[in-house]
């Protein structure tokens, strides 16, 4: 029988997943919100620099209840909408007992919210390698890295979430996706929270690709690094064994990229669309698990209180004031 995907968030990740998943072979239907009629009418058109020109053409919906209702009931639901709190609600229409979650976001401890309200199902817990930009509706440019790292949450999972697991992998791989399955996919989502908990809040502050961030002064590759090491402390602290080797690794392609250009993180274009960020996610969490750890970061503290200035700046509340003089 036909896999049936239902991915919630077609933007940059979430296109290209609909694409390696549909030539897989699953059914695919994408929730699809501002893009909602360009890939009714033309599909997901992605500039990849790793294959080229490319259409996905899955079925689309405007929510969860009405896939659910045209497609349903879904083997999978691929979340890959910004990790903000109120996301896990939007899906509750389309989840059904056998449905596995699975989660393609950055951040740490995201998986949470998902696990609490839907208990009795898979949750499988994905770290996104994919430097990609919707640069207008349902058109997407890729760069020239793909890799996605499962496993399922929490680890290890019973053995028929590691069979969802594994089925999902297969899928994806047939579709030309690079994918790894771990039994605890948490060492991998701290290695690439170090690189985003540093990155995208100083491109967004900054307003530069990561390269020319890293080339922007003498003192940048330092203040970059000093923020991945001291989130290293946290997550070998918290028991995931991440090395500085690794962490050096990480930060390899940004160098590599003062050669090719750079990359504009996630949050500098949520930030430049006056988008609401992952402060939480990539910041505030990993923050919370070092206080509750008794742990002292005074690098990662100053810049989730920046990211969170920042973001206040998208998105006033009854506190702010217009300038006195
Ligand atoms: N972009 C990148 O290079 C990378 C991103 N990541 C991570 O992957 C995840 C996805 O990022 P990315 O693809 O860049 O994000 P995008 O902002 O490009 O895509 C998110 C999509 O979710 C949609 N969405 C949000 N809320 C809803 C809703 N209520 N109903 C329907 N659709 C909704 C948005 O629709 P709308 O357009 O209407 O807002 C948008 O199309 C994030 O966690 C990010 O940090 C990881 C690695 C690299
Ligand atoms: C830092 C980067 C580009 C790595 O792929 C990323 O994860 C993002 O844009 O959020």
């Amino acid at each position: 029988m036909t896999t049936k995907v239902l991915l919630f968030g077609t933007g940059g990740v979430g296109a290209v997943y609909a694409y390696f998943l549909e030539k897989g072979g699953a059914s695919v239907t994408a929730v699809c919100r501002s893009n909602y009629e360009a890939v009714l009418q033309n599909g997901i058109s992605i500039d990849s620099a790793l294959f080229g020109q490319v259409t996905a053409h899955p079925s689309v919906a405007r929510t969860a209840a009405e896939a659910q209702k045209a497609h349903g009931p879904f083997d999978y639901i691929v979340v890959c909408a910004k990790a903000f709190p109120e996301i896990h609600t939007l899906i509750s229409a389309a989840v059904s007992p056998k449905t596995a979650i699975v989660l393609c976001q950055n951040g740490i401890n995201i998986e949470a919210p998902y696990a609490a309200a839907y208990p009795s199902n898979t949750i499988i817990s994905g770290v996104v390698y994919l430097p990609v930009t919707q640069t207008r509706p349902g058109h997407i440019r890729m760069g020239p890295l793909q890799k996605l790292h499962i496993g399922p949450f929490p680890a290890p999972g019973t053995p028929s979430a590691q069979e969802q697991t594994q089925k999902f992998a297969k899928i994806f791989e047939a579709g030309g996706g690079v994918i790894h399955v771990h039994p605890d996919v948490q060492t991998q989502r701290w290695l690439k929270l170090a690189l985003n908990f540093a990155l995208n809040p100083m491109c967004a502050l900054t307003r530069l690709d990561d390269a020319n961030m890293y080339r922007s002064s003498a003192t940048m590759p330092k203040a970059i690094l000093d923020v991945m090491t001291e989130l290293t402390t946290v997550a070998r602290a918290a028991g995931y064994e991440v090395s500085l080797e690794l962490i050096q690794e990480q930060l390899s392609r940004t160098k590599e990229r003062q050669e090719t250009g750079g990359k504009e993180p996630s949050m500098l274009t949520d930030v430049r669309e006056n988008r609401a960020l992952e402060v939480d996610a990539i910041l505030g969490n990993a923050v919370t698990i070092a206080r509750q750890l008794g742990l002292e970061t005074p690098r990662m503290d100053l810049l989730y209180a920046l990211a969170q200035g920042l973001s206040y700046s998208i998105a006033p509340d009854e506190r702010f004031r217009p300038l006195g003089m």
